[in-house]
């Protein structure tokens, strides 16, 4: 048995521990991170760096097919679904050395790969060594939730766990859940040339805005997914190869199942009680500083905090708790400036008020601007003219923005930018930007809030015609 004090002790290597490690120890405190699995966590290993591996290998294939439009014959792309998870696993192994232990003991960090667990309010065991901190932070991220339904225990089913493991091409993929986990992989999997049924028991992307996830869910069902809305799973059964799906709206059959019906946070084994550490079904009880609210020593970041589930999220408040816990200075999570995007293609996008969130709050002070891409050249030049940027406005100010469309997820950084700091639209409307570039729609949307007074505007038109009269 050793022991060990320190500063900052991290549970989990995924996003959020690596960010609080990484930054605590490269500011001088002495940091103990401990990891049961692999470094990286869910994001490198079995979330956002596979399922965007995969994406990206399907987008190519896709491409194929509809090179007619851009004068180019279409083809019928050879997939090879194997080689496939190949790229996947090359891909994380190329990302991997940025979370390695080699990389954070660099920073002075010791890295213990072990199972971490309070053994009382201010010490914890991983393995043969006790780590006694000042400040302890739980990282320890969630798991695919796995629901009680009849008949799961018999029948074969994937998860993000292990989908992306399976080598051989499903026949037919049935995906119970049209979260982004469920949409995703659909995408991913129809363009790889697999049957897909998606089976969601209320609304498919229930948590963006209904109208241009409405457009997205209709332009995949035109990619051949299926996809059915309000079908509550009620059983499974079946074998490898084999499966049934039995909902309210009927029955499914397809060769394997996943599921993505959301997420469970890890707060098992980790001795939570005896360090008297409130939690419950959402994850570990936090007030918006991400300090347990019954014991102070300790802090919740990512997924274990149990709000939005994203890594920019993690990312974020590990500079929140940084800020705290070696400065000690106050420090708070907000949420009104948080972007997310799915990324399928096209891609749907948002930060701060959906249209419905906005028109609540803000009610008749509220306008709501278009922007198609359609209206965009170099979404013309590259025939990728489907979906739009609408913007929530107050007083001059965006105070929301959904994007249905190619790169949403790089375009609604700007609206994440002007959100977080209160930025003017006549900023962006101001700004110059490169033509021809898809990253014109924010500024034509913000233009567009001011042309209907500029353009429609009796008093404008009356003083430029005065101006030209009079001015030499
Ligand atoms: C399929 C999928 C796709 C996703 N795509 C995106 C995306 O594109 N963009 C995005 O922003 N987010 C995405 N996410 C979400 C993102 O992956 C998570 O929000 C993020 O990984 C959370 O990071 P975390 O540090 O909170 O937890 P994790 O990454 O889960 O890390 C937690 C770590 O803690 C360890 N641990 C747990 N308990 C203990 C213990 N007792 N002792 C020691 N170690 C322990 C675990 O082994 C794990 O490594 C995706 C998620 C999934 C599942
Ligand atoms: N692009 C990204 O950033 C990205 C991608 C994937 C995942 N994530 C993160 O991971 C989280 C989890 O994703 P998710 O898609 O698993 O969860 P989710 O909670 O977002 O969606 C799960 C869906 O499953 C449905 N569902 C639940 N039980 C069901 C049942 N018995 N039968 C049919 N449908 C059922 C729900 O109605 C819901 O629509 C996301 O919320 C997000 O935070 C992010």
């Amino acid at each position: 048995m050793s022991l060990i004090k320190c500063d900052v002790c991290v549970i989990g290597a995924g996003s959020g521990g690596l960010s609080v490690a990484a930054g605590a120890a490269q500011m001088g405190a002495k940091v103990v991170l401990i990891e049961k699995g692999e470094m990286g966590g869910d994001c490198l290993n079995s979330g956002c760096v596979p399922s965007k591996a995969m994406l990206a290998a399907a987008k190519q294939a896709h491409a194929l097919t509809k090179g007619a439009k851009l004068g180019i014959a279409p083809a019928e792309p050879e997939i090879d679904f194997a080689a496939v998870k190949d790229h996947v696993a090359r891909t994380i192994a190329a990302i991997a050395p940025v979370d390695s232990q080699e990389r954070y003991e660099g920073f002075g960090v010791t890295v213990i790969r072990e199972h971490a667990r309070f053994t009382s309010p201010d010490e914890m065991q991983a393995g043969d060594t006790t780590i006694r901190a000042r400040r302890f932070v739980l990282a320890t991220g969630s798991r695919p939730l796995v629901p009680p339904i009849e008949g799961i225990g018999e029948v074969p089913f994937l998860t993000n766990e292990s989908i992306f493991d399976l080598r051989e091409k499903p026949r037919h993929l049935l995906v119970v859940g049209g979260g982004p986990i469920g949409i995703e992989m659909a995408q991913a999997h129809r363009r790889l040339g697999c049957e897909v049924t998606v089976i969601e028991g209320a609304k498919a992307l229930g948590k963006d805005d209904p109208e241009l996830a409405g457009e997205l869910l209709s332009m995949l069902r035109d990619e051949g997914i299926r996809i059915e809305e309000e079908a509550q799973v009620t059983s499974v059964s079946g074998e490898a190869g084999a499966i049934t799906v039995e909902t309210s709206k009927g029955r499914f059959e397809g060769s394997h199942l996943l599921l993505a019906v959301g997420r469970e946070v890890v707060t098992d084994g980790l001795g939570l009680d005896v360090a008297h550490v409130k939690h419950d079904g959402k994850g570990i009880t936090v007030g918006d500083d991400l300090r347990s609210v019954s014991n102070r020593k300790v802090y919740a970041v990512g997924d274990a905090a149990g709000g939005l589930m994203f890594t920019h999220v993690a990312g974020y408040h590990a500079g929140v708790i940084i800020r705290s816990i070696l400065f000690g200075l106050p420090s708070k999570a907000k949420t009104a400036h948080l972007p997310w995007a799915t990324y399928t293609d096209p891609g749907l996008a948002q930060v701060g008020l959906t249209e419905a969130q906005a028109r609540e709050v803000h009610g008749d002070a509220l306008k709501v601007i278009r922007a198609g891409f359609d209206e965009n050249d170099r979404a013309i030049a590259e025939g990728r003219t489907e979906g739009m940027l609408k913007l929530m406005a107050v007083k001059g100010r965006p105070v929301g923005a959904t994007i249905l469309g190619a790169e949403a997820g790089n375009l609604i950084g700007v609206w994440a930018i002007a959100i977080a700091s209160g930025t003017k639209l006549s900023k962006i409307a101001g700004a110059v930007l490169p033509y021809p570039t898809l990253g014109e729609i924010n500024k034509r949307a913000a233009g567009n809030y001011f042309s209907a007074s500029l353009f429609d505007n009796e008093w404008v038109k009356k003083t430029v015609r005065t101006v030209q009269r009079w001015v030499p």
